[in-house]
């Protein structure tokens, strides 16, 4: 998977990755209209918005973009029927041979660990039958519990060919409350840096290893020096967009060779027709703005990489 994710980022020339984190306020009236008409004010009625909301940003977006990442707390908050709109998301991605990047964050002891890498990763069987549950490319996890949390999820990872980012620096303000503390001198998330490239030796790809890490684009100099810690390591970047992140931040995320990086904007891109300047696409046109933001996204990465050469 770490493969098809770099052979797509250099066809569409996009290190972007659209977050697929619907809530029913940005969704349009027309399309909460519709849903509601069918269903009712329920959850259904909700995740029928969601998923129509996600499907012609999809329809959008797809020709432009390598990945998307569905957040799926967005759809957990409507119970089972939102989990039913986060798989229609995903199987829809998959028709669009988008690749898939289930933001999840697990971790658990070994065998509830193993559970969820199986349940989201890999396959289950039921009798004679050898099922997939979601079937995401990638899911996030979060290491913070330890080696014994995190390699049930490396082991499903080599059996079907999939990917981790495994979160090593967070975007969020109070992140370095816990992680930017100082360990022998050196602080956590670079010791978590040490082990992710340790972790993603034993799983390469072509060029990159199936496990990456995520760096929030809001720091980034710790984001320079973790991709000289890690030059093998994918990095996933949120923070870009809504968080403040800028393709300026982020040329030292990338490596020489242009690759390593892939770049996340959810709201931004989303929930574009709501901000003044894509406000002239209207809500009608919602999709079509998500697509002019994915486009400007594109060209500022692009911009900043070109200027720092
Ligand atoms: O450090 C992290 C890890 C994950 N995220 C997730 O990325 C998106 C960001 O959404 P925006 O709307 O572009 O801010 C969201 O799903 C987060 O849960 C993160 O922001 N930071």
């Amino acid at each position: 998977m770490i493969n098809k994710l770099v052979s797509k980022i250099q066809k569409t020339n996009a290190p972007i990755v659209v977050g697929l984190d619907p809530t029913l306020d940005f969704v349009p009236e027309h399309i909460q209209k519709k849903a509601f008409a069918e269903f009712g004010e329920t959850l259904e009625g909700a995740a029928e918005a969601l998923w129509l909301f996600n499907k012609e940003i999809i329809d959008a977006t797809y020709n432009l973009i390598p990945a998307v990442k569905p957040q799926i707390a967005m759809y957990e908050t409507f119970g089972v029927e939102g989990m039913q709109a986060y798989k229609r998301t995903l199987d829809y991605a998959r028709s669009k041979d988008l690749v898939i990047i289930g933001d999840i964050k697990r971790g658990d002891i070994g065998s509830t660990s193993e559970a969820y890498a199986i349940g989201h990763l890999g396959k289950v069987k039921v009798g004679s039958n050898v099922l997939s549950g979601f079937n995401e490319d990638f899911a996030t996890i979060n290491p913070y519990m330890g080696s014994d949390s995190v390699n049930p999820f490396i082991k499903v990872c080599k059996e079907e060919n999939k990917g981790l980012f495994v979160l090593v620096k967070t975007s969020n303000p109070s992140s370095g409350e816990f992680q930017d503390r100082l360990i022998d001198g050196r602080p956590l998330y670079e010791h978590v840096g040490e082990k992710v490239a340790e972790w993603g030796a034993t799983h390469m790809g072509d060029s990159y290893s199936y496990v990456g890490a995520v760096v929030g684009a809001t720091y980034p100099e710790m984001g320079k020096t973790l991709r000289k810690l890690m030059p093998k390591t994918f990095i996933l970047v949120p923070g870009y967009g809504a968080q403040g992140g800028k393709g300026a931040d982020l040329v030292h995320y990338f490596n020489e060779d242009g690759l390593g990086a892939i770049v996340n904007s959810s709201r931004g891109i989303i929930a574009a027709y709501k901000m003044e300047q894509y406000a002239k696409f209207g809500a009608e046109n919602f999709a079509e703005a998500s697509r002019q933001a994915v486009i400007d996204m594109i060209s500022d990465i692009d911009g900043a990489l070109k200027s720092a050469k």
